[in-house]
């Protein structure tokens, strides 16, 4: 099953996907061009790992972490399938960056790695913009890096774990305006999803409906206004994303 937010005629709903289409909580079927989508997901809190592909880290001239290297994000962060993100005025770097979006199902504190997967409701795709004018290492906060208004599409579907069979095995790509940008695959991540939640739920408590993105490979690169992307995870779909100016706005 896929499920989705939607505002349909100004009101929101929760949906499934039908047939590539989407139907409303009263069997109604609409196609995605008649809808406004909405973040899938409505956490408390959002995870982050960075450099989690040892190739996206030496592409940065970092070297892969030996423990997680986490952060978070804010809800500003979040936006839905076509959406418009604005690219910040002060950004000379505004890298895309595909990554598997975990959703957690219930609440976990010190989950073990062999019971992790029951703790996961389903997947779906976010692409965690970075503004990497203000990358400078490890250890600095990485608000103004990752944190920007609209910088974190995500969507379209949640796919229940169920209908996921190995979400360490899965191919995601980006596309800038059609071509093929970035290619790689989950298999690849450094610290794989049972080792994150055991680790996250060592120190705190994840919620249900709470997100951790685990990461992108390399081929991250820079983008600009008036640019299409498309982040696309096997078995989850495409989430597509406009870039806009943010000058003169909001
Ligand atoms: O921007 C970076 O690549 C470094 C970084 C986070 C990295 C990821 O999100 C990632 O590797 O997926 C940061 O916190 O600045």
């Amino acid at each position: 099953m896929k499920r989705a937010r939607i505002v349909y005629k100004g009101a929101v709903h929760c949906v499934v996907e039908h047939e590539g289409k989407i139907k409303l909580p009263d069997g109604q079927i609409v196609s995605e061009h008649e809808v406004e989508w909405l973040p899938p997901v409505t956490p408390k809190t959002i995870f982050a790992l960075g450099l989690n592909y040892a190739d996206h880290a030496t592409e940065l001239d970092f070297k892969a972490p030996s423990e997680p290297l986490v952060f978070l994000k804010g809800m500003n962060t979040l936006l839905g399938h076509r959406g418009q993100t604005k690219r910040p005025s002060d950004a000379t770097f505004m890298h895309y960056e595909c990554e598997l979006v975990v959703v957690i199902g219930k609440k976990a504190r010190h989950v073990k790695k062999d019971e992790a997967y029951e703790y996961i409701e389903g997947y779906t795709i976010a692409n965690d913009y970075a503004i990497r004018d203000y990358l400078e290492n490890y250890y600095r906060p990485n608000l103004r890096v990752k944190n920007r208004d609209t910088c974190t599409p995500i969507g379209p579907w949640v796919v229940d774990a169920a209908d996921i069979e190995n979400p360490m095995n899965l191919t995601l790509r980006t596309y800038v305006n059609g071509q093929l940008t970035q290619e790689g695959s989950t298999k690849d991540m450094v610290f794989d999803i049972p080792f994150l939640i055991e680790y996250l739920s060592s120190f705190m408590t994840l919620n249900a409906g709470d997100i951790i993105l685990t990461g992108t490979p390399k081929g991250a690169v820079d983008t600009k206004v008036g640019d299409e992307v498309i982040t696309e995870i096997e078995g989850i779909g495409r989430l597509v994303n406009a870039i806009v100016s943010d000058v003169g706005g909001e």
